[in-house]
């Protein structure tokens, strides 16, 4: 019987849910028992505005510090945490299957249906200006903590609703509370929601080769276009930066947007390609959006 596998995860219960599912699938797999190591965050001790951090991977960070140093043989995170820039010591090994990459209203009524001036939670630019562009006589109040917190703002009347991610709900079991999932050309998703990420130390060959079976091709060619968009917009986590890429057999439809806080103004692309080809996909219809003047419109976001 060889050793269990330590994986680190953060200890929020939507992150030990998601990471608790890929230990069962991998002891299914492999037949290796998993241990979970729970680590605390930058991100999950600042009372700091998420927008301010950007994409530093105040999520991830500590948890890569664990694998640098043998404390853990590898690591589950949400993937849109995950800063673009590459760690050469760590190894992206495996993005598994895909959960809902929409994002979800969990109030009491749709979107459509809030008071002129609800007050309606998030913390996200990207989500600000989407929502905005739809109801542009609404309160958009930033938030911060995990989800069961924000929820239950709702309940404690500071808000009228909240917006998340629809696959962290159903991973927490609050998928009954979503009044409205909203399709993906009202609310371009951020890059990779919805994606889990599996990393492991890059001089760990045979790690590499057992969390291999975690992966799970078509996740990773619509991750890896849409994250490249990000990385050649040189934006982050908290850039008003949607993008969602879909694949129909070997053939991946890629869409972009930057949206102006205002809701107003945008750069939106489409693209499709091969498969095979994502990166490239990616940081082509992002170079034709700064060709159009994204650049322009994220700037207007830094304050
Ligand atoms: N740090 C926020 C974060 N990172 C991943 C998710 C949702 C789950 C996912 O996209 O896989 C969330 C919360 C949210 O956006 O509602």
């Amino acid at each position: 019987m060889s050793a269990p596998l330590r994986m680190g995860t953060r200890k929020s219960e939507m992150a030990t849910t998601q990471s608790g599912l890929v230990a069962k699938r991998l002891t299914e797999l492999t037949g290796r028992e998993v241990e979970l190591v729970g680590i605390t965050t930058y991100g999950d001790v600042t009372k700091a505005n998420l927008t301010q951090l950007g994409g530093t991977g105040v999520f991830v960070s500590e948890l890569r510090n664990k694998l640098i140093e043998g404390e853990i043989d590898f690591a589950v995170h949400s993937l849109k945490d995950l800063p673009t820039a590459e760690d050469p010591r760590i190894t992206l090994v495996a993005t598994p299957p895909r959960d809902d990459p929409r994002d979800a209203l969990v109030s009491t009524a749709k979107l459509a249906d809030l008071a002129p001036g609800a007050r309606v939670g998030t913390g996200s630019p990207r989500r600000v200006a989407q929502l905005r562009s739809l109801r542009p006589d609404l309160h958009y109040v930033p938030i911060r903590g995990n989800a069961p917190t924000r929820i239950g703002k709702i309940a404690a009347g500071e808000l009228d609703a909240v917006v998340l991610a629809t696959a962290g709900l159903c991973r927490l079991g609050r998928d009954g509370e979503i009044s409205q999932i909203f399709e993906v050309d009202e609310v371009l998703p951020a890059p990779g929601q919805g994606s889990l990420a599996v990393e492991c130390p890059a001089d760990r060959a045979d790690l590499i080769e057992l969390l291999g079976v975690l992966d799970d091709p078509r996740t990773r060619a619509a991750v890896t276009a849409e994250r490249a968009v990000l990385s050649a917009l040189e934006a982050g986590c908290a850039a008003p930066v949607g993008a969602f890429a879909s694949d129909d057999g070997h053939i991946l439809n890629l869409t972009a947007a930057v949206v102006a806080i205002d809701g107003v103004r945008s750069v939106r692309k489409s693209t499709s390609g091969p498969r095979l080809a994502a990166m490239d996909l990616g940081r082509d219809l992002a170079a034709s959006m700064i060709a159009e003047g994204a650049g322009t419109l994220m700037g207007e976001q830094a304050h």
